[in-house]
């Protein structure tokens, strides 16, 4: 059965907007930030990883940004390069805004946290005018993440993307990527969140995230199937409620919930999880494959990469993907 059409003539593959920072991850883990001396630089944000993801899968990438006039900023366009990523439409602010900066704190496999340096974030200034029409003209998906929706001008650039996205027909994919400190309240956060939600065929977000979405209305009970519902009234073809190591569930227009095996990891930290499942679940549908086959390698890709220290960095091939898939049926992974 297939729920989503793509449009195969189109030559660019994917192409996200969004965040594009820096991710500090602490060398010594399994002990709090307060005593951490030692990080490694990975380039971060969340869209900019499921574009890294879709490339290193193969997949023909671009990606829609705003990046700081420094040495941070150069760093993160000169990785994209490296990784095959098209970045003639990431522009450099000019106005002294710096890169956005995630310490991340590992506790413990289960316990991590982000530290965020946001102010003035250079990803946040990119304007609906910097835009390029024709970049999303050519490309069979938009992705776009909740985070660059927290302010202006970047909101006004992510409706812009939208706009042009539905003109040209190409896929919408909506990763809500919910970080509450871009966000001035919730009532504003809820609100952008369901206005950009309804021009998606493409919905994936954890349980929480869409409860925050959900604030205005009545799911006493936390019922994803009521969630997914809602959206099937506007363009959402697919919606993905996420939970974590319990898996995830795929809703579609006909209320079928989908539900892939999960596999065991040897977690290193948690975050990037959902970055890897966006990846290889968007990746396994473009290839035709069924969702739950597609759920499945989503899953394996998140395993990778949350037994791994960084997530750009770890983001896996097509043959990594496979051989873990491989390794798991063989029962060589197992977690105490
Ligand atoms: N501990 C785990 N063990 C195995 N698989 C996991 C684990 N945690 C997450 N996954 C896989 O990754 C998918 C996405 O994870 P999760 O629901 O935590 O997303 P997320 O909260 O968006 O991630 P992130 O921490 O990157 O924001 C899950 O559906 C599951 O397949
Ligand atoms: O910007 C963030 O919120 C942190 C990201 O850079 C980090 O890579 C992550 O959280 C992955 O999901």
């Amino acid at each position: 059965m297939t729920y989503v059409v793509f449009p195969q003539a189109k030559q660019l593959d994917f192409v996200a907007i969004g965040r594009l920072c820096i991710d500090l991850n602490a060398n010594e883990i399994n002990r709090p930030m307060e005593e951490t001396m030692t990080f490694t630089k990975y380039v971060g944000g969340s869209p900019a990883n499921i574009t890294i993801g879709m490339s290193r899968l193969g997949m023909k990438t671009a990606f829609i940004g705003k990046i700081a006039n420094d040495q941070m900023g150069r760093f993160i366009s000169s990785y994209l390069e490296k990784n095959a990523i098209d970045t003639s439409n990431v522009v450099t602010d000019y106005t002294g805004a710096t890169t956005g900066l995630a310490f991340t704190e590992i506790k413990s496999p289960t316990d991590c946290s982000i530290l965020m340096y946001r102010d003035n974030a250079a990803d946040l200034k990119l304007m609906a005018r910097e835009v390029d029409e024709s970049l999303i003209a050519k490309a069979k998906v938009l992705l776009i993440s909740g985070t660059a929706l927290a302010q202006s001008p970047s909101r006004e650039a992510v409706f812009q993307a939208l706009n042009y996205a539905k003109k040209h027909g190409a896929v919408i994919v909506f990763d809500l990527d919910y970080r509450p400190y871009t966000w001035t309240s919730p009532e504003e956060t809820a609100v952008y969140y369901n206005l950009a939600a309804e021009k998606c065929d493409i919905i994936l977000g954890t349980r929480e995230e869409f409860d925050m979405m959900e604030q205005f209305e009545h799911n006493p009970h936390k019922d994803d199937k009521i969630t997914a519902a809602k959206w099937f009234d506007y363009a959402a073809k697919i919606v993905i409620i996420k939970h974590g190591k319990d898996g995830s569930i795929a809703y579609t227009q006909d209320g079928i919930g989908h539900r892939a095996k999960s596999f065991p990891a040897k977690v290193v930290k948690t975050f990037g999880a959902g970055d890897s499942y966006a990846a290889g679940f968007i990746y396994g549908v473009m290839q035709g494959w069924t969702l739950e086959k597609s759920m499945e390698y989503g899953s394996a890709a998140a395993c990778i990469v949350i037994s791994s220290h960084s997530c750009s960095d770890a983001m896996p091939t097509s043959a990594q993907v496979e051989a873990y898939i491989e390794r798991c049926n063989r029962g060589e992974i197992i977690v105490s």
